[in-house]
This record gives C-alpha cells, sequence and structure tokens, in this order.
C-alpha cells in the first residue's frame, strides 16, 4: 500500500489551538483546517464586536494557515460554518462573501449549542493544495 505523507501545518502568525488539535493537517494534497475562531493572534482575545468581525477575524486566521501552506482562499473547497446563533446568518454570509466571492466553496452552516471561549462564530475548511484549474 503507498505511503500517505502527512504534515502538521503550524503558522506561527495564526492564532495557537486553544485545545489538542493542529491548525492545519496536510495529507497528501488535502489540507484539514481545524475550526477558526475570531482570536486576535497577538492576545489571543476574540475580537469584539460580534459575529461580522469575528468572522473576518476567523477568516484572516484562516488566511495565514493557508499562506503557510503555500495556498489562497482559492485551494479551498469545503467549509463548515458553526454559529452559536442562527440569527447571524445574514451577518456572517456578508463578511464571508468577500473572502469567497468567486469560486464558492461548498459549505454546511449550522447553529450549535455553544463555541469554544464563547465565540460566536467558527469556520472550518478543506483546501486541496497545488494549481486549481476550473473545469467546465
Ligand atoms: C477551536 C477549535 N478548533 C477546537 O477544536 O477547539
Amino acid at each position: 500500500m503507498a505511503n500517505i505523507v502527512r504534515k502538521i501545518v503550524n503558522a506561527a502568525t495564526a492564532p495557537k489551538a486553544v485545545g489538542p488539535y493542529s491548525q492545519a493537517i496536510i495529507a497528501d494534497n488535502t489540507m484539514y483546517m481545524s475550526g477558526m475562531i475570531g482570536f486576535i493572534p497577538s492576545t489571543m482575545e476574540i475580537i469584539p464586536g460580534g459575529a461580522g468581525p469575528e468572522t473576518d477575524q476567523a477568516l484572516k486566521n484562516m488566511g495565514e494557515v493557508l499562506k503557510e501552506a503555500g495556498a489562497t482562499y482559492n485551494n479551498i473547497v469545503k467549509t463548515t460554518v458553526l454559529l452559536a446563533d442562527i440569527s447571524d446568518y445574514a451577518t456572517v454570509n456578508e463578511v464571508y462573501s468577500k473572502y469567497f466571492s468567486e469560486n464558492k466553496p461548498a459549505r454546511a452552516a449550522y447553529q450549535v449549542a455553544a463555541l469554544p471561549k464563547g465565540a460566536k462564530v467558527e469556520i472550518e475548511a478543506i483546501a486541496i493544495l497545488g494549481n486549481i484549474v476550473d473545469g467546465k
């Protein structure tokens, strides 16, 4: 059976893990990104202002992890958005759309009972590494 190469991604410019997980794991050319929260990396505090700023910060943090892996938002094929309050759905979508204006990844969005550290938003993603070519 062929070996599968696994790499742990550790971006110094992204928030460190707040639990027993890695920021991201690459298995062959697929990167599995842990749930990103709107932590300000330098303070590890959640950015104030609610779901909009948290979404923006979480996606900025995701961008740092992507960069560490030599990728961009365009490499993301699937996300999961977890909301503490589904009434934030429209606000989150507005911010999210700025990061994924074209080639929108597949996505699921859920309200959950609670998120770690009192976050209002958490976003996880799967990215395919390499040169992405759009088919017909
Ligand atoms: C924040 C997060 N990703 C976790 O698993 O706790």
